[in-house]
């Protein structure tokens, strides 16, 4: 296994502006098994100095929690990773404005914030990642889209790949496609937790344990997701295998495709796309304010 000796991580110095649950999931996915060293992760947030002391019981992360702390760990991080919510971002990124240096890298996690966005908002064509994580990265399997500002060099192209693919898939896409990102993966694991909480209470509906019926759809869904990967076949062709004619799949299937369930799932997932792209424009014309 990859570790922090040799890890193209090792040595370079993470700043979590923001650090709520999607850092936490980056950062636990990146130190627990030992690609970064918690002790070149700085991380800070608005007030909440607690959650800081909790990440760095939890993972030896080290908190900066006063003005100056602040201002030392951004000016000494190589990237700076935006991960505070889309309401607060023009704020906090026009803070920024004066404490990084033109080199300094700047990942976003932020959902429907534009690179050129953040060149406003910092004056200048600081070189940018854009990216749409998920949750899962904190288990070491997360899906993240990947889009970069034209000012991001080859090598540190490699660094934000080699920073997310340590946590799970990326994939690299121009950035209007990033919000199509969001809709999939970026919220996606909420749709499938959402599919689980049916099946569990259709289970406890039937009469099983509210146990039994969790660890029956648990282990469905994980084995269902690895026989797409393992069997390299597609959800259709596995799906058929499963739909014996006339049989019990076969009239579930018919059940929710009357109550419309595919379509459901495609506007839910165009909703929330579109959605990224309100929160973008709205940050845009807070920026503009500022
Ligand atoms: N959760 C998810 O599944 C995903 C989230 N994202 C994106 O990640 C971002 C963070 O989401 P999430 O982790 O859920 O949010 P959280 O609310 O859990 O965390 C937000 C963090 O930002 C901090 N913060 C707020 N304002 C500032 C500021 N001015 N300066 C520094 N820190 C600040 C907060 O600190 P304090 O508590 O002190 O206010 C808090 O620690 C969002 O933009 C979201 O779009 C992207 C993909 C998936
Ligand atoms: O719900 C949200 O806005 C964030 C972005 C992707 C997942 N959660």
């Amino acid at each position: 296994m990859t570790n922090s000796t040799s890890s193209p991580l090792r040595g370079v110095r993470l700043c979590f502006y923001g650090a709520g649950s999607m850092a936490e999931a980056i950062l636990r996915g990146l130190v627990e098994p030992k690609l970064a060293k918690p002790g070149s992760i700085s991380v800070m947030n608005r007030q909440n100095a607690e959650r800081l002391r909790e990440l760095s019981s939890r993972y030896g992360v080290v908190p900066a929690d006063t003005d100056d702390m602040k201002s030392a760990a951004l000016t000494s991080a190589d990237v700076v990773v935006l991960g505070m919510k889309p309401k607060d971002a023009a704020g906090a990124i026009r803070a920024l404005k004066p404490l990084l240096r033109p080199d300094q890298l700047v990942v976003s996690l932020i959902a429907g914030l534009s690179i050129s966005t953040i060149h406003q908002l910092l004056g200048r064509e600081q070189p940018v990642v854009r990216t749409m994580p998920n949750t899962s990265s904190t288990i070491g399997l997360g899906a993240t889209g990947i889009s970069f500002s034209e000012g991001v060099s080859a090598e540190r192209r490699e660094l934000a790949l080699t920073m997310f693919g340590a946590i799970g898939m990326t994939a690299v896409v121009e950035e209007p496609l990033i919000e199509a990102v969001n809709g999939v993966s970026g919220s996606g694991p909420a749709y499938v937790y959402y599919l689980m909480e049916a099946m569990i209470d259709a289970g406890v509906r039937l009469g099983l344990t509210p146990e039994a019926a969790k660890a029956l759809t648990v282990q469905t869904v994980r084995g269902a997701a690895e026989m797409v990967l393992v069997t390299d076949e597609d959800p259709e062709q596995l799906r058929r295998k499963v739909t014996s004619p006339n049989g019990t799949t076969e009239a579930a299937i018919q059940t929710l495709e009357r109550f419309e369930f595919r379509d459901a799932m495609i506007q839910a997932i165009v909703r929330c796309a579109e959605r990224a792209r309100e929160m973008g424009d709205s940050i845009r014309e807070e920026a503009a304010k500022l």
